[in-house]
């Protein structure tokens, strides 16, 4: 089988004066009201995730949720106060400190959304800084800096200083020096969320772009239902600490596991998440079809066609017709009028 190259096991980070004690007593229930009477804020609890080698998994909630906390355990930044982290099948928090910082210099890039470029150097002093760290020759780390510099679109600029760059060139450093020590688990805390529209679309096909040539295990904080639709495989939902539910966005759409996880994904995209195969009707033996559209096809990308046509399209998997979709399945999803699968 398989190992997972990251998971949590049982993960609790409590803060507060009376925090030790109520970690001693493993009580991490409660409300985060009840908790904050007694002087505890259980920034995550209960917290268990598996997370596969390649694999992009976003992590979302509300502002407090705890998403950040999670991700500095994750990343061995902060020690979580119970559970494990296991990075390949390793506890992160019982290894030799010289082990864990060999890690986290060797194997684990982070970009955050304030990322610190270093002021006082210039785009390459700054994307071969991490090497520098490692101890890397300078004829080598410069030539690194340089192919990650084209790798993120920046050539020509390596000579610039920081002020001297736009927000999403800026940015575009911070990933390029995240990249340059070639981690195997790459972090973004919300990366994007200080640029506009525009850039931030730009910098998430950037991601897509990396992630399939560099074929990376990421790990990204998202609020923005729309980016983490954009770039995930699956997504976590949290809630004062807790995770209500993780699974892919259609998982989350159509089977949301609490009244949470529904109302958080009430404005979600539909049409660019529900695939053909969540909105068919059985195959007609039949029907006169006027196309075909493949079952794991986003309704987004076929909608217009199946609008125009008069009769239904066939949805096919390996070759095979398994339903049909037709203009009324589709407009229902458009304009969010819930079908009587979906309300049941
Ligand atoms: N060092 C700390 N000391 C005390 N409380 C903390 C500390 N770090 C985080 N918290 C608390 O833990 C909770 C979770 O914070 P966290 O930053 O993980 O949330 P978040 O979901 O990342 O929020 P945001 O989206 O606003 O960044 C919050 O209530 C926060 O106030």
């Amino acid at each position: 089988m398989a190992h997972p190259i990251l998971a949590a096991r049982g993960v609790a980070k409590l803060y507060g004066a009376n925090a030790a004690r109520f970690v001693r007593d493993g009580r991490f229930s409660g409300t985060s009201e009840e908790l904050a009477q007694a002087g505890v804020t259980a920034a995550v609890r209960d917290v268990d995730i598996t997370i596969e080698r390649g694999e992009t998994f976003v992590i979302m909630g509300l502002s407090g949720s705890g998403k950040s906390t999670l991700v500095r355990c994750l990343a061995a930044l902060t020690p979580p106060s119970a559970g494990e982290i296991l990075f390949e099948d390793k506890d992160l928090n019982r290894m030799a400190e010289g082990d864990l910082i060999q890690i986290r210099r060797h194997q684990m890039g982070m970009v955050f959304q304030h990322f610190a470029l270093l002021p006082h150097l210039t785009v390459l002093g700054n994307v071969a800084f991490p090497l520098d760290v490692q101890g890397m020759k300078k004829p080598e780390r410069e030539a690194k800096a340089l192919e990650m510099i084209k790798l993120v679109g920046l050539s020509g600029r390596e000579s610039r200083f920081p002020r001297e760059l736009s927000g999403g060139q800026q940015q575009r450093v911070g990933i390029a020096r995240s990249l340059a020590v070639g981690p195997d688990l790459w972090f973004l805390d919300e990366p994007f969320s200080a640029l506009d529209p525009l850039i931030r679309r730009e910098m998430q096909d950037e991601v897509l772009r990396l992630q399939d040539m560099l074929k990376k295990t990421i790990v990204f904080i998202t609020h923005d239902f729309d980016e983490a639709v954009r770039i995930a495989d699956r997504i976590a939902i949290m809630k004062d600490g807790r995770i209500e539910q993780i699974g892919s966005a259609e998982e989350l759409v159509l089977r949301p596991a609490t009244d949470y996880v529904r109302a958080f994904t009430r404005d979600a995209p539909r049409a660019k998440i529900l695939t053909a195969r969540s909105i068919m009707s059985p195959p007609d033996p039949a029907a006169d079809y006027a196309g075909v559209v493949g079952a794991s096809a986003r309704i987004a990308a076929f909608a217009r066609k199946i609008e125009e046509a008069e009769k239904p399209f066939a949805v096919v998997d390996e070759g095979e017709v398994v339903g049909k979709v037709d203009r009324r399945a589709v407009i229902d999803v458009l304009i969010g009028r819930e079908s009587a699968d979906q309300a049941a």
